[in-house]
């Protein structure tokens, strides 16, 4: 496979990391999407669906799918996970996910659904499909006074047992973009470091 897609990328160019942005609803997913792409605040609905956008940064292009996060739309959510085995060619992009990226957003105030945040993120790295995605944990409204820190919400997470999957957590306000570029950052080194 790795031969193969040096070749078809030689011959079609960039390549497209594929990125799924999850977490419970109001988590901040659709936020976060858009300021990558616009720098600013939008008004947002709870998604129904996905939202997907292009963002690129440093030549690296990553096509984000968002999720919505209500109890009733996770059980769809590793339906964006199965095509991670299948590349395919979107335009003049290779688009390969098989060692594409997690983004699961978490609500730092949202302290009584950590818990079922921390159950999805076991899920989702057990997943098959997810077998060589990196996670990137956006612990997000930072910005209200009564969130969880980077060291709480780890501790929790219990995310130094996580041994098989590259992980981040990187603290962020969706309102105002802060820690977002952060965060990024440490996608694109994974990305070309892959
Ligand atoms: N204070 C604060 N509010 C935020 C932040 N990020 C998002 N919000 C607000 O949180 C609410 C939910 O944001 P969304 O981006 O729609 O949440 P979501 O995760 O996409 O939700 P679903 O689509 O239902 O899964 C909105 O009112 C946002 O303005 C943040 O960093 N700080
Ligand atoms: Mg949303």
């Amino acid at each position: 496979m790795g031969q193969l897609m040096a070749k078809l990328m030689s011959i079609f160019g960039e390549r497209e990391h594929k990125v799924i942005i999850v977490g419970l609803d109001n988590a901040g997913k659709t936020t976060i999407l858009y300021q990558f792409l616009t720098n600013e605040v939008v008004h947002t609905c709870p998604t129904i669906g996905s939202n997907v956008e292009e963002i690129v940064l440093q030549k690296t292009h990553f096509l984000m799918w968002d999720i919505g996060g209500q109890e009733s739309l996770r059980s769809t959510w590793n339906t964006y996970y199965s095509n991670t085995e299948l590349f395919l060619l979107a335009g003049s992009f290779l688009c390969d996910a098989s060692d594409g990226f997690i983004i699961l957003v978490i609500d730092s105030t949202d302290r009584d659904r950590l818990l079922t945040a921390r159950e999805e993120l076991y899920k989702m790295l057990a997943h098959e499909a997810l077998r060589d995605a990196s996670i990137l944990i956006f612990a997000n409204k930072q910005d209200m006074k009564d969130s969880m820190t980077i060291v709480e919400l780890s501790q929790f997470l219990t995310l130094s047992a996580i041994k098989d999957h590259p992980w981040h957590i990187q603290g962020c306000c969706a309102l105002t973009g802060e820690g977002l570029p952060a965060g990024l950052q440490w996608m694109q080194s994974q990305a070309t470091a892959n």
